[in-house]
């Protein structure tokens, strides 16, 4: 499927986007795994969520919807998941195989978890490391790849484990597998990553203790349902306020966005470069922090993106990089080597596809320096990577010519809904298959 985009259009409006994701696959792990029924509103219905949610109902958890964003997870307690039968498919989604991974790394079966083309490339040895030091038995294909295999009956042991990456997978995979560790397991991450698993362990009544960039807990406790309320994902609001940032007129509102601080670098580095976005009606729900966002479109300037940014907005780079190609001047980004293990090289892709559109977008090693300039038409590939797909859609609007950006069905990865509400927008979208 690709999206064919006519250049120009409007960003006006009012609009909330879907759940959001990694808040999505956590609430069905803990649910799974709690005392109780769980019930969950906003939940993401996207294929990497429900690829989650599929993986728990195979291993026995009985999980009603998703309906119009309700989930409702009749919890089998801590020990109650069940072998599966054959492998566990878990499509596109790196949070899946990785958090997954801590979560069975301590049961009494054997789990294999396989993935897409894509997910089949991405490094595993990050969580299987960690987890071997723990005492599970950890198999992975050549390289470290996906398939990813465990094998069940083994006694966990608790680790203080330091990461070498600032990484929310690794982390959440750790804890999880602490859950199930004898004695207390920590994790110290190099820089502030998305702490939702900390806040929802704590959510459902698991102590976690916080200090600094350590997190720890001890194994061997109990989790109680709650009921979760998802906020509107911050990741795909991003495509959004870049696109109302970039589009002359544009005057945007987008609502219940979670604003959690580990997830703001959007927000941050927009405003660095001049970006018009107001946040305002902040409260907390469910333990974390929602708002409304007005976007309003403003001349962008080129920054240097500062490097404590990039964790915090690890997921937006792609259509921050068109921000960038719109900005007025040079915009550099260092320290964002991850970019080039998630779905698909996004420091390449990206490159690729504006340098097609006639900017100068040069990859580094880290990063990648792009000098803003005038979008052309073109056609890009999006290399079967949701964000890249929609991260071009986003660029139409500033083009002098007609986009086709070939490859986009993983969008429903993460944002299923994302052609009619742009086109709601004023985006000329029109999807041909
Ligand atoms: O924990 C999570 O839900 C996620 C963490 C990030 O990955 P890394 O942990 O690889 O940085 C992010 O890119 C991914 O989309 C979701
Ligand atoms: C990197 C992403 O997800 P995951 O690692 O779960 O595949 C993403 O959604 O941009």
């Amino acid at each position: 499927m690709d999206f064919l985009l006519q250049a120009g259009g409007q960003m006006r409006g009012t609009a909330r986007v879907p759940g959001d994701k990694s808040i999505s696959h956590r609430s069905i792990m803990l649910g799974a795994i709690a005392d109780g029924v769980t019930t969950v509103d906003g939940f993401l219905e996207g294929d990497d969520a429900l690829s989650t949610l599929n993986a728990l109902r195979a291993m026995g958890v009985e999980i009603d919807g998703p309906e119009n964003g309700r989930v409702v997870i009749h919890g089998v307690g801590r020990d109650g998941l069940k072998a599966p039968v054959g492998e566990l498919y878990v499509g596109n989604s790196g949070t899946s195989m990785r958090l997954l991974a801590g979560l069975l790394a301590g049961q009494k079966f054997d789990v294999t978890m396989t993935g897409d083309v894509s997910l089949s490339k991405r490094p595993m040895e990050r969580v299987a490391k960690p987890l071997r030091e723990m005492g599970a038995v950890v198999e992975t294909a050549e390289g470290g790849r996906p398939p990813l295999t465990l094998r069940g009956g083994q006694s966990l042991k608790a680790i203080d484990y330091v990461l070498p990456m600032a990484s929310a997978q690794v982390k959440s995979c750790v804890l999880l597998a602490g859950l199930y560790a004898d004695g207390e397991t920590s994790t110290t991450e190099p820089a502030p990553t998305r702490d939702h698993s900390e806040r929802m362990l704590r959510g459902f009544g698991y102590q976690v203790e916080v200090d600094g960039p350590v997190a720890k807990l001890k194994g061997g406790g109990r989790l109680s349902a709650i009921h979760i309320d998802v906020p509107a994902d911050i990741s795909s609001a991003a495509f959004f306020m870049v696109a109302a940032s970039i589009t002359p007129n544009a005057d945007l509102t987008l609502e219940h966005v979670g604003i959690n601080p580990t997830r703001v670098g959007v927000i941050n580095i927009l405003r660095a470069m001049g970006g018009d976005i107001r946040v305002f009606n902040e409260r907390e729900v469910g333990g974390e922090p929602v708002a409304d966002i007005r976007i309003c479109h403003a001349q962008l300037k080129g920054i240097n993106i500062p490097e404590d940014q990039v964790p915090l907005a690890i997921d937006e780079f792609p259509v921050l990089f068109v921000a960038a190609a719109c900005a007025e001047g040079q915009t550099v980004l260092t320290g964002a080597e991850e970019l080039r293990v998630k779905e698909s090289d996004r420091i390449q892709v990206m490159a690729d596809g504006l340098q097609a559109m006639g900017i100068s977008a040069v990859p580094t090693e880290d990063g990648i320096v792009i000098q803003g300039g005038q979008i052309t038409g073109a056609t890009v590939e999006s290399h079967h990577d949701h964000r890249i797909a929609m991260s071009f859609a986003v660029a139409s609007l500033r083009a002098r010519d007609p986009i086709r950006v070939r490859g986009c069905d993983n969008v429903a990865t993460s944002f299923p809904n994302f052609v009619s509400l742009a086109a709601g927008l004023g985006m000329n979208i029109e999807v041909q298959v």
